[in-house]
């Protein structure tokens, strides 16, 4: 059996999901599900448009139903999904109640094994229970922590059924080749084919990887530990702020850096009194290349830092300074390129004391800083990312930066930001 791949529809709004529906299927989209999402906003209607727009394609409706399963699946069978998805995680009674309705109603059943802990197992003995396809599914949210749908899992399963198997969860045009090899028939992609700027190229691409064809562009990457830099490069404060619920930003520095220019490290502490620099230049001869030196001076109004001291930090591969204080030489400094951030600058610098420490937790801007934690920074301000959650906000941050491709594209062919979003839906009913 050739593979087929189902274009998955996760946002909110209706008419854009047939809008991106209508591309996904001109680049080769094969089946289109209705997305949980966008059947928890659109209700049975998100299904009935989706089947009456495309006659021809099978329609999978995302219920992931939990309980209830001759009921749901009988609703969404009524609506024209020609597929309805039950959890693995449900009891097999509902399991084989949403059977015995799709069977009377012409709709077939696929198992969804997303948090189901032995996988393998339940396969087995949803199979027996008459379901028509299993599939692997790595949920958004797990996703985000760096995850992906496991490939070693994929190919247990498929030796152990004999029903078709889908995949899901982040799956890439560079990642779809290794699902394909293991015996995935039903490769199922979201972000990766939703979030473009186009939608057909994508859905194009994802097909001619399927095949086992060279692609050349890749959407959706999840980051890990190993590659978080080059994640927080990719993401502005913004997206960071919008995905880590305004959590983390370093209110009161001023950005003193050049147009476009972007900061990216992880902190390295010092805690210092009011114009004594001597810790912050001690810090230089201890920082890693890649990191930031993040000082606070309590909002002191005397520099405790400057050119030469930006010169010396750019030697040793510091990405950057940031100061609850005071900085001087900001036009040297700007013209080094050394992004620097600071609440004031002031022509006068104080002695070098050597009051308080390098690497203790510090405050700065309101937030507490420790060594380690990320820092990023633009011409929009400044946001600590604790290192615990580096990875999971970064991934957010990247999702949500690809959202917005999206929303660009469609607001360049004439829609407005409030149409996209389809804000007026929200106001009270009268
Ligand atoms: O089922 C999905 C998720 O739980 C939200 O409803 C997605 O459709 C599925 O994960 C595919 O989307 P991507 O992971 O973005 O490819």
């Amino acid at each position: 059996m050739e593979p087929v791949l189902q274009v998955a529809l996760d946002m909110m709004q209706l008419k854009r999901s047939v809008g991106i529906a209508k591309e996904a299927v001109e680049g080769g989209a094969d089946w289109i599900e209705v997305g949980t999402p966008l059947i928890k906003s659109e209700g049975t209607e998100a299904v009935r448009t989706m089947k009456r727009t495309f006659p021809g394609r099978r329609i999978v409706a995302d219920t992931k139903t939990m309980d209830t399963g001759a009921f749901e699946v009988e609703i969404m069978a009524k609506a024209g999904a020609d597929i309805v998805t039950v959890l693995g995680l449900a009891e097999d009674s509902t399991i084989s109640e949403a059977v015995e309705s799709g069977r009377k109603y012409g709709t077939e059943i696929m198992v969804d094994m997303i948090n189901v802990p032995d996988k393998v197992r339940r396969a087995k003995e949803v199979e027996k229970l008459g379901v028509a396809y299993i599939c692997l599914h790595m949920g958004i949210d797990t996703q985000m922590r760096g995850e992906e749908a496991p490939v070693d899992i994929l190919r247990e399963i498929v030796g152990a059924v004999s029903v078709p198997v889908a995949v899901a969860g982040g799956i890439t045009a560079d990642t779809v080749p290794e699902y394909i090899n293991a015996g995935a028939y039903d490769i199922i992609v979201g972000g990766g084919i939703t979030k473009t700027d186009d939608i057909r190229g994508a859905a194009a691409n994802m097909k001619k990887a399927m095949k086992g064809l060279a692609i050349d562009s890749v959407v959706a990457k999840k980051y890990t530990e190993d590659d978080l830099f080059e994640a927080f490069s990719k993401v502005s404060t913004c997206n960071i702020s919008d995905a880590y619920h305004k959590k983390g930003v370093i209110f009161g520095l001023h950005p003193y850096i050049q147009r476009n220019a972007k900061m990216v490290g992880r902190a390295l502490t010092v805690q210092t009194a009011n114009g004594d620099w001597a810790k912050p230049v001690e810090a230089i001869d201890l920082a890693k290349p890649g990191d930031v030196i993040v000082v606070d001076v309590g909002g002191g109004p005397i520099a405790v830092w400057g050119e030469l001291a930006s010169n010396s930090a750019m030697n040793m591969g510091v990405k950057g300074i940031v100061i609850d204080g005071a900085i001087r030489d900001i036009d040297d400094i700007q013209n080094l390129g050394f992004p620097a951030f600071a609440r004031s600058a002031v022509p006068c610098a104080g002695e070098a004391k050597g009051y308080g420490g390098i690497g203790v937790e510090i405050t700065v801007g309101g937030q507490r800083v420790r060594t380690g934690d990320w820092i990023i920074g633009d011409e929009s301000g400044l946001i600590v990312v604790p290192k615990e959650e580096a990875v999971e906000v970064a991934n957010r941050a990247l999702d949500v930066h690809e959202h917005e491709t999206r929303t660009r594209e469609e607001i360049r062919r004439g829609s407005t930001l409030s149409k996209v979003n389809e804000l007026s839906k929200w106001e009270p009913v009268k």
